[in-house]
């Protein structure tokens, strides 16, 4: 399953970064990132924390997001988009998003305590490299990487309804 998900979002940077996809590979590469990271440096490497139940809502959020999303893609190819569809994905998104994130950092705080026990990850002076790393800080500074990375990934994708669902046009910037 971790296989699998990774393999699709390493595909979905590749397609936009060579302009297969029309989206932004900076907004791909935030969303791209935390899911992998929430799938191997932390659910996948943390057994302790797999029964979480805010481990439960980011997979249950992240599903839902996924089946909505390609159904979009599948029947937009098609060119036969029932609205209902195009409503789910410029819709679903204004909740499932604070829940997802909700769901990533409840995880993240419940894995700290393990990590600072256990170490794992972490770097201790003195070593033959002369540096150190500690994943316990380094867990800490991701929570708080979503305060600034989180609203812009939100907001483009307000603007992004705004423009399917309502036809705004919008002056886009190049990455
Ligand atoms: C080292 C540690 C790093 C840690 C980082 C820590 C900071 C992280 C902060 C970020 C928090 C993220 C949390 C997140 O994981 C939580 C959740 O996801 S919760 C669930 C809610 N989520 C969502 O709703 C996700 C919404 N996101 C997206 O839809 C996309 O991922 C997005 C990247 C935002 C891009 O969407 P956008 O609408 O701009 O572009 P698209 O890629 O959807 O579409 C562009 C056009 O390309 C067509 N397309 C794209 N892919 C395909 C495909 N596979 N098949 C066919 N067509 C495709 C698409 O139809 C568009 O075409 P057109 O313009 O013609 O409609």
């Amino acid at each position: 399953m971790a296989h699998l998900l990774q393999h699709c979002h390493d595909r979905r940077l590749v397609h936009c970064a060579l302009g297969i996809v029309r989206t932004s590979v900076l907004v791909t590469g935030v969303q791209v990132s935390s899911r992998i990271f929430m799938v191997w440096f932390i659910a996948n490497s943390i057994k302790q924390i797999q029964n979480e139940e805010s481990v439960l809502l980011f997979l249950v959020v992240w599903t839902v997001t996924e089946i909505t999303r390609y159904s979009y893609y599948t029947f937009n190819l098609l060119n036969h988009l029932p609205y209902f569809i195009k409503w789910a994905r410029y819709n679903l998104f204004i909740v499932l998003y604070p829940l997802g994130v909700a769901g990533e950092l409840l995880t993240i705080y419940a894995a700290l305590p393990y990590v600072r026990k256990t170490g794992m990850y972490s770097l201790r002076l003195p070593n033959k490299y002369n540096v150190s790393f500690d994943y316990y800080y380094f867990l800490i500074a991701v929570m708080c990487f979503y305060v600034p990375l989180f609203p812009q990934l939100y907001f483009h994708m307000l603007r992004q309804r705004r423009k399917v669902l309502y036809g705004e046009v919008f002056v886009e910037k190049d990455d």
